[in-house]
């Protein structure tokens, strides 16, 4: 199964676009845990738990696990979504870009160390250091495109005046991840919900490619704007899904031991949202 047929059977099983973001930071966890990095597995297979049917995809953020030397736990809780979650697929947000021989051991990490079905990308170093992830037949990867942030202002939306219709550099990196670099359909793009006016012309310009959609929750992104701009349907059918991201908002719901059904209800109200917004 591709990494898109796998994005649509879950959303079809979990009646979701929501993709519950695994940012584990000790500082932040319940008191019982609070500070302890050995717990990072616990407290994310917790969640993993508490959400599991609600969710088109869980995000594991790298640096989170790597910041505390905490890889092996890391590699723990992929294994225990795969066994425990099989129907939900697992994008490793990495946001990896290098020459294409380091890339290839990037690729080697997310997809074979860790299993992921799809990573997260920089498309600034060019096609030869996308290319190796696309190897990995069936496997996802996202393109940043227009992120999230304040700063993607800086870069994202000028003209590229050497290139014809002087499009923005996110739209020429939509267009060119929706044709001459999409040699296998593997790849997808990354969008802030915090520019919802640019998810739509990503989509325009996209038209199949999945939307990694982080923005809503903490960083104030509008869900509903989101999906009335990136999710389009025929016959009631998606035809290209959105993955929207939502990580602390969750994670962090409820600071007592009920954590997990606080994050469990912050899940369920979101992905209410969101599907009401597609009706
Ligand atoms: O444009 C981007 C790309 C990636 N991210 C990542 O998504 C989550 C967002 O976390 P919240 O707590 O829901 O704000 C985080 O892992 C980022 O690294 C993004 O925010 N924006």
């Amino acid at each position: 199964m591709t990494f898109l047929d796998q994005l649509r059977t879950a959303e079809r099983q979990n009646g979701s676009l929501l993709c519950v973001g695994l940012d584990p930071e000790p500082a932040k966890f319940p008191a019982h845990l609070k500070g302890d990095a050995s717990k990072i597995y616990d407290f994310c297979a917790a969640i993993v738990d508490a959400t599991a049917d609600l969710v088109i995809s869980f995000k594991p953020q790298i640096a989170y696990f790597a910041a505390h030397r905490a890889e092996d736990q890391l590699e723990k809780l992929m294994e225990h979504m795969r066994r425990t979650a099989p129907q939900v697929p697992i994008i490793l947000d990495a946001k990896r870009g290098d020459i294409g021989s380091t890339a290839e051991q990037y690729a080697k990490e997310a997809f074979e160390r860790y299993g992921a079905d799809a990573v997260t990308l920089s498309p600034f170093m060019g096609f030869d250091s996308v290319q190796p992830y696309l190897k990995y037949h069936g496997k996802g990867a996202f393109l940043l495109c227009r992120t999230s942030n304040p700063g993607g202002d800086d870069l994202q939306p000028q003209r590229l005046l050497d290139v014809p219709g002087q499009p923005r550099l996110y739209e020429h990196i939509a267009s060119l991840a929706q044709g001459p670099w999409n040699l296998n359909g593997q790849l997808g793009l990354v969008v802030g919900a915090t520019y919802p006016a640019e998810i739509e012309r990503v989509r325009a310009l996209a038209p199949t490619l999945p939307l990694l959609i982080p923005g809503v929750g903490a960083q104030g992104g509008d869900a509903v704007a989101t999906v009335k701009a990136g999710w389009k349907s025929a016959n009631g059918e998606t035809t290209a899904p959105i993955v929207v991201n939502s990580s602390r908002a969750i994670l962090y719901a409820a600071s007592g031991a009920d954590f997990a059904s606080a994050a469990r209800q912050e899940a369920l109200r979101t992905r209410e949202i969101l599907q009401a917004a597609t009706r």
